[in-house]
């Protein structure tokens, strides 16, 4: 039986999101903790658990088909395997900062300096765009202290909150790009594997299309039902249903997550009533 690969890592930031999102997509691995592979039951997927670091380079070479990593990390590592999907979580930026005492008004100040960071690929290419001529130090976890011990000027280093920065005395200059978790792939997986890889993509659609969106049910007059409409649109158009008292109709849509208290105001506004908003497991649109 053919298995698709797929690289995960095996412990950090990304382990838990992308097991979860496996469970989503109905996918079922035992995650013993010391196991660094594992058979799901219901799928033909293998999964290896690895250093988000090394995958890139295992996806290149093809000991894994798939994987899920930070879109940093192929970025940084620029091996050429196939970007196929975002996924939405893991959001963070890789950032310039610097120690909030020094006076920054523009990227020349960084100009003759040192910065740490463990994206040097990342950083030489930014630098070598923007025409700064900085020395970068390489160094592999806790870029953050490095001013504060002497080690360099500046630091370029993932951020998300921006808390780590904050307690390290550290202010953020400048974003040099943003990323979130990714799924990439081998860009020559072929037949049985090219199919079990449409399958996975297809089950993550219907999983990230639904946590975007919401189902709403509402109480309107049917004199109100144009208005109402109107600021439903649905996946194809409104569902409406008689109540039993006369005059009444029941709605039923779907709502874009981002738009949905915006719309909320409108509705009541419009005579909507009884308003119940209700998640989406699924949706394949
Ligand atoms: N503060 C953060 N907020 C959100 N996402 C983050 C943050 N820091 C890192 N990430 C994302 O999670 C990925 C993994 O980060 P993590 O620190 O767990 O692993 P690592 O130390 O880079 O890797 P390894 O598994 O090789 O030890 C990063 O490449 C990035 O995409
Ligand atoms: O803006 P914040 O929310 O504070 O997040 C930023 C921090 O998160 C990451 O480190 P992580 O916590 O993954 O530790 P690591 O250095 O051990 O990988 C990153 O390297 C920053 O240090
Ligand atoms: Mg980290």
């Amino acid at each position: 039986m053919t298995n698709l690969k797929i690289a995960i890592q095996k412990s950090g930031r990304l382990n838990e999101d992308s097991l979860t999102l496996l469970k989503e997509c109905g996918i079922s691995v035992n995650n013993g903790r010391d196991q660094l592979m594992a058979q799901a039951s219901n799928f033909q997927l293998e999964v290896l658990y690895l250093r988000n670091s090394d995958i890139p380079q295992y996806v290149k070479d093809g000991v894994a088909d798939i994987a899920i990593i930070g879109d940093n990390t192929e970025r940084e590592k620029k091996t050429g395997i196939v970007h196929v999907l975002d996924l939405g979580f893991s959001r963070c930026r890789l950032s310039i900062a610097v120690p909030r005492s020094m006076e920054f008004t523009d990227l020349s100040d960084l100009q003759g300096k040192k910065i740490a960071t463990s994206y040097p690929n990342s950083l030489k290419d930014f630098l070598t765009e923007k025409g700064i001529e900085a020395e970068i130090h390489e160094i592999s976890g806790s870029v953050e202290i490095a001013p504060n011990i002497g080690l360099a000027d500046a630091i370029c280093d993932l951020v998300s909150s921006g808390s780590t920065l904050f307690k390290n005395g550290l202010q953020e200059v400048y974003k040099i790009f943003e990323s979130e978790a990714i799924l990439v792939a081998n860009p020559c997986l072929e037949g049985e594997k090219r199919v079990l890889l449409d399958k996975f993509v297809f089950r993550i659609k219907a999983v990230l299309a639904a946590k975007n969106s919401k189902y709403i049910l509402l109480n309107a007059p049917e004199t109100a039902l144009d208005r109402i409409c109107a600021l439903l649109p649905g996946m194809k158009s409104p569902t409406v249903m008689p109540l039993k008292e006369k005059g009444w109709v029941s709605v039923h849509s779907v709502v874009n997550e981002n738009k949905f208290w915006e719309v909320i105001g409108s509705l009541k506004e419009a005579g909507a009533e009884g308003i119940l908003i209700i998640p989406i497991e699924k949706m394949i649109l």
